[in-house]
C-alpha cells in the first residue's frame, strides 16, 4: 500500500531497517495472537440474539441519554475491558489506560469507524466528498496531510486570531444589550453555538453573517436546530436495527432533510466565496493572504472541489456539536467555583484593556486558564469514547482480537473514578500546575480531543475560540450559577447539555 511510502507527520521516511524490524515484528504479533484468549471469551452483557442488550436502553434500565453511564457500570462489573453488541454491531471497550497507551504507540496508520455512520452515508447519497473522519487509509492520508498545516500548527491557526477577536467582541457587545437586569441571559446555550457559528463562517468566508444580529433569527434558528436534529438522529439510529441502510426509513427521512438545509446553505456560502475570490484574481484586487483558509486549500492540487467544501464546512458543523456544549461546561465549572474564578480573573484582568484583542503571544501564556480548561475538560468531557478499527490481529489485555473489530477507547469514562483521581468530583484546577499538584495522573486518562495522528484537526481552533472568550467574559462580567439545580448531561454521540444553563452576568466595574 502506497502509505507505507509517505513520509510520516513528523518527517521521518522509513529506512530498509526500520522495515526489517516491522517485519519481525508482524512476525511476533502473529505469534502472540495465537496464544491470546479467543475473542469470544471477552466478558460482557449477553443480551439476546441479533439485538444484543438494545432492550436496556429502549426499555430500562438505562436510556441512550445514559448510555456513558451504563459502560461505567459495565466497567465495575466485567473489568477494563468487554464487549457489548447493541443492534447487531459489537464493540469491544477498553477502560485500561496502560492498554489505550499501548494501542496508540503500536498505531501506525490508524483506522477508525465513522463517528456518525448516517453522516457518512448522507453524504455518499448526496455525492459528497465523505470528509476526513470518515474515510481511512490512503484517502485519510491524502486529506489530513492537506489540512495538517493550516489547522495544526500554532502559527497557522493564529492568523485567524483577529477575526475570533472581532467576533467575540460583538459577542460582548450583544450580551449587554440582550441580558435582563438580574444579570440573566435567556437561551444562552444557543447564543454560544450562534458566536461559534459567527467565528468559524468568518474564519472560512472572511465574511460576517452577522447572526449575532435579532433580526437574522428565522434562519439561523432552523440552521443551529438542523445540527441538533442530525447528532439527535443519528445517535437514534445507532439504537435501532440498521433498516436505515437498506429502506427510506421515516427517521432516515427526517435526518435527511435537516442535512439537506444545512448543507444546501453551506455549500452555497462556499460557491459564493469562490465565486468572489476568482472575481478579485482576475481584476488583479486579491490581495496577498485575503481569504486565507479557502485560498490554502484550493491551492492544495491533491484536493477536489468537493473535498475543499466538505473540509470547510467540518469547521463550522463540528464546532457547533463541540466547541459550543465545551464553552457552556467551562463556564458551569468557573461559575460554580467563585474562589477559582477571581483567582482567574486575577490572571486575565489585565492581559489587555477589556475592549483590546487578545495577542497570539498573550494566549502561549495563561497557565491558570489552560489548568481551568483542562479540570473543565476533565469533568466535562465532550467525547465519551474515541474509537478505532484495527486492520490486523492483535492482542489486547490477553484476549484475541480479529481485524475490523470496532474498539472503543473509553478513558475519557475515567475522569471521575477515585481510581485515577483523588477527590474525582471536585473542581480542582491547580492538579494541573506542576508543583502545586501532589496528584500523579496518568498521561492517557485526559485527552480530551484524542491522541496521535488521529487527534482532533479542529483542536487548535477550538482551543483558540475557548481562551479568546472566557478571557473576555471573564474581564467583563463576575459569572455566577443561578439555580439549586446541577446542569445535566445527555448522550448524544457526544455528551451534551441536558438542560439550559442557567448564568447570572454581572459586569466588573
Ligand atoms: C472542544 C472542541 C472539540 C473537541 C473536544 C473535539 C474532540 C475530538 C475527538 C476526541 C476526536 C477523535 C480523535 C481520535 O480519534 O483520536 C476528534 C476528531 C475530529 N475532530 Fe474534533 N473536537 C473538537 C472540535 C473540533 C472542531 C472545531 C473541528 C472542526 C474543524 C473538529 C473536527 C474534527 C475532525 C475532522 C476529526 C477527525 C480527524 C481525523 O480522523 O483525522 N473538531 N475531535
Amino acid at each position: 500500500m502506497q502509505i507505507a511510502r509517505l513520509r510520516t507527520f513528523s518527517g521521518k521516511v522509513e529506512t530498509h531497517q526500520q522495515n526489517v524490524l516491522k517485519t519481525a515484528h508482524h512476525e511476533t504479533n502473529v505469534c502472540q495472537y495465537e496464544k491470546g484468549r479467543p475473542f469470544d471469551t471477552i466478558p460482557g452483557p449477553k443480551g439476546v440474539p441479533v439485538f444484543g442488550t438494545l432492550f436496556q436502553y429502549t426499555r430500562g434500565p438505562y436510556s441512550i441519554d445514559t448510555y456513558p453511564n451504563a459502560l461505567v457500570d459495565r466497567y465495575y462489573r466485567y473489568g477494563p475491558i468487554f464487549k457489548e453488541t447493541i443492534a447487531a454491531k459489537t464493540r469491544v471497550h477498553i477502560f485500561d489506560p496502560e492498554e489505550i497507551k499501548k494501542l496508540y504507540a503500536t498505531e501506525e496508520n490508524p483506522h477508525i469507524p465513522p463517528l456518525l455512520e448516517t453522516v457518512k452515508m448522507y453524504r455518499k447519497y448526496r455525492d459528497m466528498s465523505p470528509g476526513l473522519g470518515n474515510v481511512n487509509g490512503e484517502e485519510w492520508y491524502r486529506l489530513r496531510s492537506s489540512v495538517q498545516k493550516l489547522m495544526m500548527q500554532p502559527v497557522s491557526t493564529v492568523k485567524f486570531l483577529p477575526m475570533v477577536n472581532e467576533v467575540v467582541a460583538d459577542f460582548i457587545k450583544r450580551m449587554y444589550k440582550i441580558r435582563a437586569s438580574t444579570g440573566e441571559i435567556n437561551n444562552f446555550n444557543f447564543e454560544l453555538s450562534k458566536f461559534i457559528y459567527e467565528s468559524s463562517t468568518y474564519t472560512c468566508f472572511e465574511k460576517r453573517q452577522q447572526i449575532l444580529d435579532d433580526e437574522k433569527g428565522s434562519h439561523t434558528d432552523k440552521l443551529l436546530a438542523c445540527n441538533r436534529t442530525m447528532l439527535e438522529l443519528s445517535t437514534k439510529l445507532k439504537f435501532q436495527l440498521p433498516f436505515f441502510k437498506y429502506i427510506s426509513t421515516p427517521t432516515w427521512r427526517k435526518l435527511v432533510a435537516s442535512e439537506d438545509f444545512f448543507y444546501r446553505f453551506g455549500l452555497t456560502l462556499v460557491d459564493e466565496t469562490v465565486v468572489k475570490m476568482n472575481e478579485l484574481a482576475e481584476s488583479g484586487d486579491l490581495k496577498n493572504g485575503q481569504y486565507e483558509f479557502l485560498s490554502y486549500l484550493l491551492g492544495r492540487r491533491e484536493l477536489s472541489y468537493k473535498d475543499v467544501s466538505i473540509l470547510t464546512l467540518s469547521m463550522f458543523n463540528d464546532g457547533l456539536s463541540t466547541t459550543s456544549p465545551s464553552l457552556v461546561w467551562q463556564l458551569y465549572c468557573i461559575s460554580r467555583h467563585p474562589e477559582k474564578q477571581e483567582k482567574l480573573y486575577e490572571e486575565v484582568k489585565d492581559l489587555s484593556g477589556k475592549s483590546e484583542p487578545i495577542s497570539a503571544q498573550t494566549l502561549t501564556r495563561l497557565p491558570y486558564l489552560k489548568a481551568c480548561v483542562k479540570e473543565g475538560f476533565r469533568l466535562f468531557p465532550i467525547a465519551p469514547d474515541v474509537t478505532r478499527e484495527p486492520t490486523k490481529d492483535t492482542v489486547i489485555s490477553g484476549y484475541q482480537i480479529p481485524k475490523g473489530t470496532y474498539l472503543s477507547l473509553n478513558n475519557n469514562l475515567l475522569l471521575r473514578l477515585p481510581e485515577y483521581f483523588a477527590e474525582p468530583n471536585a473542581y480542582k484546577p491547580e492538579r494541573w500546575i506542576r508543583g502545586d499538584s501532589t496528584d500523579s495522573i496518568h498521561p492517557y486518562v485526559v485527552l480530551p480531543f484524542g491522541h496521535g495522528t488521529r487527534m482532533c484537526v479542529g483542536r487548535r481552533f477550538a482551543e483558540q475560540e475557548i481562551y479568546v472568550m472566557l478571557i473576555k467574559l471573564l474581564q467583563h462580567f463576575k459569572i455566577e450559577w443561578n439555580s439549586c439545580e446541577e446542569m445535566g448531561r445527555k448522550f448524544r454521540t457526544l455528551f451534551t447539555p441536558s438542560t439550559e444553563a442557567k448564568f447570572k452576568f454581572i459586569p466588573r466595574e
